[in-house]
């Protein structure tokens, strides 16, 4: 059984520490207590302490600069402050100080036990997510893959495993989950990692060109080859290439691909040559390969050569936990770049976007902080301030109107991509002309979307 999370309540008011602290003993905690910030801080050198509760305005040393002792001597435990209705605009410079919440006195116990429940569960994960980094980078360099939760400590574990072999490797996810993210940290901690990482987009290649793209071509091979080109196979020689979108790669290079892998060897086109070359192949996709398989778009051997190693990466809304860490990330990375101060998000802003969904995954998120850092006003980034998909209502009846107008353009949107790219056998350049577009902007909504094209395999 877990021992019971300890909570020192600081208040001057003898009657109010009572109260809470009944409060907290039937909520499961035990609590400890203290009439000043002096006490607080002896109670803090001898007791393990999980939160502090306290009053903000207090005689002698008040809230603040017990919340500066506490973040100098004892920077893991969260401190929430309790304030009055006046001085909440204080406790909201607190958090930006370092303070994990605050609450607004008189409040309720059910308010006062959901503040508590959130502050020790985010501290929970940030301190989990630093022990998982000291513990990593003192074997791996995984600088920039942040997360704490289950879902994703699989997932490091699963890059951990892999690393060092020189396995194919297989990653999944819907988009923007961070699949390339994690064939970079496999590459750059293998036996490889000094040599190069070459990444390419199958889908965003047209066809035509993918294959001398991907193998290269002599000289003449076609109209425009001037000059005899390596290819992206020769240029990884020794290193890494990283097949992103391989479930849209046509069947026809898909042979070829399994040809690299069986017997090491590439053909230029146009040449009868081929050339050895040692690569590892991680490839990704957000389509379910087998499926593809099943109906024939996908290659089944190619599928078990590069199912050697498969990860899944988890979609964002599996992993909710890790959104606190991962706007910490994002602010700091986006603070390296400006001069401004980044500004603090407030606890409403985080309880949305811990609640919305992210379909756009971890790229949506880093999207939706980087927006709020423009917009944000005063320092501080609130509720409001946060695109308006985080505030749709689960709610459906509306009178006729969408209860949710971005949800129901997106529908649209996709069922005329669809019909589109059904019509045209998912050529994409017709698909796009049909429906006026560019073919870039196409490949976005694509993206975006999480369609996937399976074409007619050609009867070649
Ligand atoms: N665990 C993570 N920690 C920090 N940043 C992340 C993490 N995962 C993804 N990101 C960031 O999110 C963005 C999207 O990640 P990435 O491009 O790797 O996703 P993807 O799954 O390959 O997307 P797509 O399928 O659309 O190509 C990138 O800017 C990446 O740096």
């Amino acid at each position: 059984m877990n021992p019971r999370r300890c909570i020192l309540v600081v208040d001057d008011e003898p009657r109010l520490r009572e109260v809470i602290a009944d409060a907290l003993d039937d909520l499961g905690y035990r609590t400890l207590s203290a009439d000043s910030a002096e006490a607080a801080l002896q109670r803090l050198a001898v007791e393990p302490v999980d939160l502090v509760l306290s009053d903000l305005r207090m005689p002698g040393q008040d809230g603040h600069a017990l919340l500066q002792d506490i973040r100098s001597r004892h920077a893991t435990i969260p401190v929430v402050l309790m304030t009055a209705y006046s001085t909440v605009k204080d406790a909201v410079q607190m958090i930006k100080e370092g303070a994990f919440d605050y609450i607004a006195k008189p409040f309720e116990i059910g308010e006062l036990s959901a503040t508590i429940g959130n502050a020790l569960r985010l501290s929970a994960a940030l301190q989990d997510n630093q022990r998982l980094r000291r513990e990593l980078e003192s074997r791996y360099r995984f600088d920039h893959l942040i997360g704490a939760s289950a879902a994703f400590r699989r997932v490091i574990g699963a890059i951990a495993e892999v690393c060092e072999s020189r396995a194919n490797v297989l990653l999944t996810g819907e988009s923007g989950t961070g699949k390339e993210l994690a064939a970079r940290a496999i590459h750059y901690n293998s036996a490889r990692r000094n040599e190069a990482f070459v990444a390419i987009n199958c889908a965003a290649i047209p066809e035509g060109l993918l294959e001398s793209e991907l193998f290269g071509h002599v000289k003449g091979a076609f109209t425009g080859a001037v000059s005899a080109r390596p290819g992206r196979f020769v240029q990884a020689n020794g290193g890494t290439v990283f097949l992103d979108e391989i479930g849209d790669m046509p069947v026809s290079i898909q042979a070829k691909i399994l040809r690299v892998l069986q017997e090491r060897v590439v053909e230029p086109v146009g040449g009868s040559q081929s050339r050895s070359v040692d690569v590892r192949v991680i490839a990704a996709t957000h389509r379910d390969l087998r499926e593809a398989v099943r109906s024939g778009g996908f290659r089944h051997d190619l599928y078990y050569r590069l199912n050697v190693f498969p990860i899944e990466l988890p979609p964002l809304r599996e992993r909710r936990e890790d959104i606190p860490l991962l706007l910490a990330h994002f602010l700091q990375e986006l603070g390296k770049s400006s001069e401004r101060p980044m500004p603090a998000f407030t606890p409403a802003a985080l309880r949305l976007m811990e609640r919305y969904s992210w379909p756009g995954n971890i790229r949506e998120l880093q999207n939706c902080v980087e927006r709020a850092v423009i917009v944000a006003r005063n320092g501080s980034v609130d509720a409001g301030d946060l695109p308006a998909e985080l505030h749709e209502p689960v709610s459906s009846e509306n009178g006729g109107l969408p209860s949710d107008l971005d949800a129901e353009l997106e529908r649209l949107e996709r069922r005329f991509v669809l019909e589109a790219l059904a019509r045209t056998n998912g050529v994409q350049v017709q698909a796009a002309e049909l429906l006026g577009i560019s073919e870039r902007s196409l490949w976005h909504r694509i993206k975006k979307l999480g369609i996937n094209i399976v074409k007619r395999p050609s009867s070649t």
